[in-house]
């Protein structure tokens, strides 16, 4: 054969291999991209089905700029996650919304993830929704679609397989208190209070924060925390079991090495277990029980045989 064919002939094998393996990494792309939609929203609560519009809310959302939410992820499996607004306290502005909602899509694809604190910057929690952003969208599809991306966000957050902790200094007011429900744990420092505020702002919780709340303290309790708009203080918290523990100091970078101990504690071991125990604890949480239970045998074979499974076979450790 001719040097020309030849060259012709492996040139054209050569391209028709590159449009190949092109289409392979767009096929793989568009898989991957395609199962984070889907998680994503079976992780939701809302969809267009519910008239949700959620481009909409985002949009309108963008125009309300302040403040940051800023997460840092360690090696150690554990994430750190601060509502930075210091000079509204912390409000949420509606970009800040927005932020909450890509951070929590980044913590759902960090596979190496066990745990997740929240806190505030400057040392207190958080006030809410910013009360600025609230009269501009006080029309009611503006609010319904607000509380639909909330409660869709901040459900996703609760489903998160990381063991999650609020550390409440200062004020949790409003929305804040509502995201305090929505971590798996709350820890308060000395003179830090949980308010939900609602009722003296002619509103009911719509974060999610009431239904979740129920589940914590009972509805006896919800109803006295929200029908009085009370002041929680870390001892009542801890009566109600709203709180885990008070923290022993108030100052910001002690309470917050204090909350990554006390974590710590949950988080210690490989990943794939400390995920597993969380995703248990959620499907009990929120599925009738023979869901949760089918769910449950799901999850128990992620881990049996595994890698901690079979080394502690070997090790035969006593659990004294
Ligand atoms: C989902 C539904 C909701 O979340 S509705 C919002 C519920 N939250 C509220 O109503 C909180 C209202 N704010 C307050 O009660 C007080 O500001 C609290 C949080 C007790 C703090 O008091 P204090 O320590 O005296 O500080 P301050 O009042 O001087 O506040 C500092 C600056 O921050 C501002 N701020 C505070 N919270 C918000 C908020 N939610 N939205 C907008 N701005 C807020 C204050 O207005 C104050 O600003 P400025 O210094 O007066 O410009």
């Amino acid at each position: 054969m001719p040097f020309e064919e030849i060259f012709t002939e492996l040139h054209e094998q050569f391209q028709q291999e590159r449009q190949e393996m092109a289409l392979a990494l767009w096929k793989n792309f568009l898989q991957i991209t395609m199962k984070r939609i889907l998680q994503q929203r079976r992780l939701s609560l809302y969809n267009g089905a519910h008239g949700y519009e959620e481009e909409v809310i985002k949009k309108k959302l963008q125009q309300f700029s302040g403040g940051s939410i800023n997460l840092s992820k360690e090696d150690n499996g554990m994430a750190i996650l601060t509502l930075n607004n210091p000079k509204l306290m912390n409000a949420f502005s509606g970009t800040m919304m927005v932020e909450l909602q890509e951070r929590v899509t980044e913590l759902e694809n960090w596979k190496d993830g066990k745990g997740l604190i929240i806190h505030g910057a400057g040392n207190t929690f958080c006030s809410g929704s910013d009360l600025n952003v609230v009269k501009e969208i006080s029309n009611s599809q503006d609010g319904m679609n607000m509380c639909m991306f909330m409660q869709n966000t901040l459900t996703r957050l609760m489903r998160l397989p990381l063991i999650s902790v609020a550390l409440v200094q200062g004020k949790a007011f409003g929305g804040g208190a509502e995201l305090t429900t929505a971590c798996d744990f709350r820890l308060m420092t000395p003179g830090s209070e949980i308010r939900f505020v609602h009722k003296h702002m002619g509103l009911v919780p719509g974060w999610g924060g009431g239904a979740r709340l129920v589940r914590i303290v009972g509805s006896g309790a919800a109803l006295q925390l929200l029908g009085a708009a009370a002041r929680v203080e870390p001892e009542r918290a801890r009566s109600l079991g709203l709180s885990e523990a008070t923290l022993l100091s108030s100052e910001e970078t002690r309470a917050l090495a204090e909350a990554r101990a006390w974590l710590s504690q949950y988080t210690e071991g490989p990943a794939a277990v400390i995920r597993a125990v969380k995703k248990v604890v959620a499907a009990g949480r929120e599925l009738p029980l023979e869901a949760a239970l089918r769910t449950e045998k799901d999850i128990f074979g992620t881990v049996w045989g595994g890698p901690a499974n079979l080394q502690a076979l070997v090790r035969r450790p006593k659990h004294k």
